[in-house]
């Protein structure tokens, strides 16, 4: 217990991985959470570090074999929830469940949890095939395979993370991809009840990213591990999670799948933080957005009073400029396959972003001219600030 807690107050957040897993497997705590396909539940998780609160009464519920992203901003408290929930770091207040067992006085090893750092904590003077086979071998006799069946693990580990031909190389002769499927092998190897994963392709270059995104969502969709990953790239959240928790100063601002989140967000802070926004400010009166003489339907829960329409750039239609808001074109640019026109409305602090599909016949603006731009699809909120 003692190695566990040291482990957890000296935890230093991205340098501790080999350190975790040295931790993990030297303690000799019998595990008593190795089942896997467990359901998570968080209640009213509490964690301060002096005047900074990282989390703040967090409730959350997450279904065996579920892909979860929390996301949110930097100091969000994402990494700090990872921590609580492998048992790394100590709640102020509250409990972590797994199934019906209360593991919130649990050590780390008790939980069994799988964890992968952002910086490879491999294990540099092993191979490949012994690093993966590290949590087995160094398990108490009473609970450690038989060397047989340990090679048969990391073999079939092996296999899983497309890299059969490599168990014999060091973690230097790898890619920085390739030693990001080592240490998830290495953190499945021990059958975990979840596996965590802190910005686990943070690291690598943007191409290589994208590919080992596509390659976890199948892994997880061959194992089933109930997996928490940590990301602040929304695009990777929306793509890999069957459900993503956004956060915001230690607290949860939506929980959805990816489509809820990006189509309905709850709130600004999660419009403007899942994509590209446009923001008009204008009043809500008698029910209706107005804003430069044009009136737009407001949901009835937003009262009367200041509040801002966020539109995104591909829902900004071009019209001419006696039938929408007025805009001056200020300047247009080609990205990847679609043009971006940037506009100001006189009246508005922030320019518009609008985006048109880059075809041969586009009918682009010209910079200087006056259109009209209308919303498609929009949501409005009351203003926060
Ligand atoms: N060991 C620590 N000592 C003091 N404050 C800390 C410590 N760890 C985290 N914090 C604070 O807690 C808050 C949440 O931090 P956390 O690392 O969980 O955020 P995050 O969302 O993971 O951020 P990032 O994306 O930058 O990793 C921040 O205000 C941070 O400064």
């Amino acid at each position: 217990m003692n190695a566990a807690r040291f482990d957890r107050t000296q935890a230093v957040k991205h340098d501790a991985g080999a350190e975790w897993h040295h931790r993990q497997t030297v303690t000799h705590h019998e595990a008593v959470a190795t089942r896997q396909g467990m359901d998570l539940h968080i209640r009213q998780l509490g964690k301060r570090f002096g005047n900074a609160t990282a989390l703040d009464a967090v409730d959350l519920d997450i279904a065996s074999g579920e892909l979860v992203a929390l996301l949110g901003p930097s100091g969000s408290g994402k990494t700090t929830l990872l921590r609580v929930i492998a048992g790394l770091l100590d709640a102020d207040a509250g409990q972590v469940l797994f199934g019906d067992v209360d593991a919130t006085r649990l050590s780390l090893r008790q939980r069994n949890v799988g964890f992968v750092f952002q910086h490879y904590a491999l294990f540099r003077h092993m191979t490949v095939a012994e690093n993966i086979a590290f949590g087995l071998r160094s398990r108490p006799r009473s609970r450690r395979p038989d060397k047989a069946t340990i090679l048969s693990r990391v073999d079939e580990l092996l296999q899983l993370i497309q890299l059969g031909e490599l168990g014999g190389r060091y973690p230097e002769q790898l890619s920085g991809g390739q030693r990001q499927r080592v240490a998830l092998a290495r953190a499945l190897a021990i059958d975990p009840t979840l596996l965590l994963l802190d910005e686990p392709f943070g690291a690598l270059d943007a191409k290589v990213r994208v590919d080992l995104r596509r390659w976890l969502r199948t892994l997880h969709e061959q194992t089933g591990q109930t997996t928490l990953f940590v990301t602040h790239d929304q695009e990777e959240a929306l793509e890999l999670a069957d459900r993503v928790v956004v956060l915001r100063e230690g607290r949860i601002e939506q929980v959805g799948t990816p489509h809820e989140i990006y189509s309905a967000p709850a709130s600004e802070y999660v419009f403007d933080f899942i994509g590209r926004a446009n923001v008009l400010e204008g009043r809500v009166i008698d029910g209706r957005f107005r804003s430069d003489g044009h009136g737009f339907d407001a949901p009835t829960d937003v009262a009367a009073g200041h509040a801002r329409l966020y539109v995104r750039p591909h829902d900004l239609a071009i019209v001419d400029a006696a039938s929408g808001i007025p805009a001056k074109v200020l300047a247009t640019h080609l990205r990847s396959g679609r043009i971006t026109v940037e506009a100001q409305v006189e009246s508005q602090a922030r320019l518009l972003e609008l985006d048109l599909a880059a075809t041969p016949d586009a009918d682009v603006p010209a910079v200087g001219a006056t259109i009209g731009v209308l919303p498609r699809a929009w949501r409005i909120y009351p203003s926060e600030r």
